[in-house]
C-alpha cells in the first residue's frame, strides 16, 4: 500500500553481518562435541536440514555415532521466514531408537534464531538432546547446548552460502 514502509527481511532487520569462515565453524563444532560428550552417548543424531548437515557429521564423527537421520524442514526463503514445511519427518528407525519420545537422541542444527524451526522438532521428540552451534536470544531457551550466542540484530554467514569477493577500504578513495 502507498506510504506503507516495505517488509523488512530478517537479515535486514538483523543490522550485524557475523561471518563464519570453515575454519571457525569446525573449531566450533569440535567446542560443541566437547560439551556434548559429557552428555551422551547418544543412539543416533538427528540433523535438521539443511543447516544441520554439516554439524551433524563433524559432531556424528567426534562421538562415534554412525546412526544420522534427518528431519527436513523450510521456513527460509533466503532471508525471510515463511511458514515452516516438514518436507519429511524423523524416520520410523530413529523414532523406534528414541523409544517414541526421543530419549537418547541428539537433535542438531547450525542455529536458532527464532527458535521456531527448534520448536517443531522438539514437539516432535521431547525427550532428546537439542543442541546448535549459534543461538540468538530469542531461540535459546529451546537449546540445551551451544557454543556461541549472538545478538537477535546479528546475522550470521556460513560458509557454505557465501564466497570471498573483493571488500573496498573503509576511506574513500584509498583503494
Ligand atoms: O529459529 P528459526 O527462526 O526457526 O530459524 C532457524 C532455522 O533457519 C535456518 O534454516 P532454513 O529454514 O533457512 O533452511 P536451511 O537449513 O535449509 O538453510 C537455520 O538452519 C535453522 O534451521
Ligand atoms: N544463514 C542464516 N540463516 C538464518 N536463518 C535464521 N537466522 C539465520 C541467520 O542468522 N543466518
Ligand atoms: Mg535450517
Amino acid at each position: 500500500m502507498a506510504g506503507e514502509a516495505p517488509e523488512l527481511s530478517a537479515q535486514e532487520r538483523a543490522g550485524k553481518a557475523f561471518p563464519v569462515s570453515w575454519d571457525q565453524f569446525h573449531r566450533d563444532c569440535r567446542a560443541l562435541t566437547w560439551r556434548l560428550n559429557e552428555v551422551g552417548p547418544f543412539h543416533a543424531v538427528i540433523a535438521i536440514t539443511r543447516g544441520g548437515l554439516v554439524p551433524a557429521a563433524i559432531v556424528a564423527r567426534e562421538l562415534g555415532v554412525r546412526i544420522i537421520d534427518t528431519v527436513c524442514i523450510a521456513s527460509y526463503d533466503h532471508d525471510k521466514q515463511g511458514e515452516l514445511q516438514v518436507l519429511k519427518g524423523i524416520s520410523d528407525a530413529a523414532m523406534e531408537l528414541g523409544g517414541g519420545t526421543g530419549k537418547g537422541l541428539l537433535i542438531v542444527d547450525d542455529l536458532v534464531d527464532t527458535g521456531k524451526t527448534g520448536k517443531l522438532v522438539r514437539d516432535m521428540l521431547p525427550d532428546a538432546h537439542f543442541a546448535t552451534v549459534y543461538a540468538k536470544p530469542k531461540g535459546r531457551p529451546l537449546v540445551d547446548t551451544f557454543i556461541t550466542e549472538v545478538s537477535q540484530d546479528t546475522w550470521i554467514f556460513f560458509p557454505w552460502d557465501t564466497a570471498l569477493s573483493y571488500h573496498p577500504p573503509l576511506r574513500d578513495g584509498a583503494a
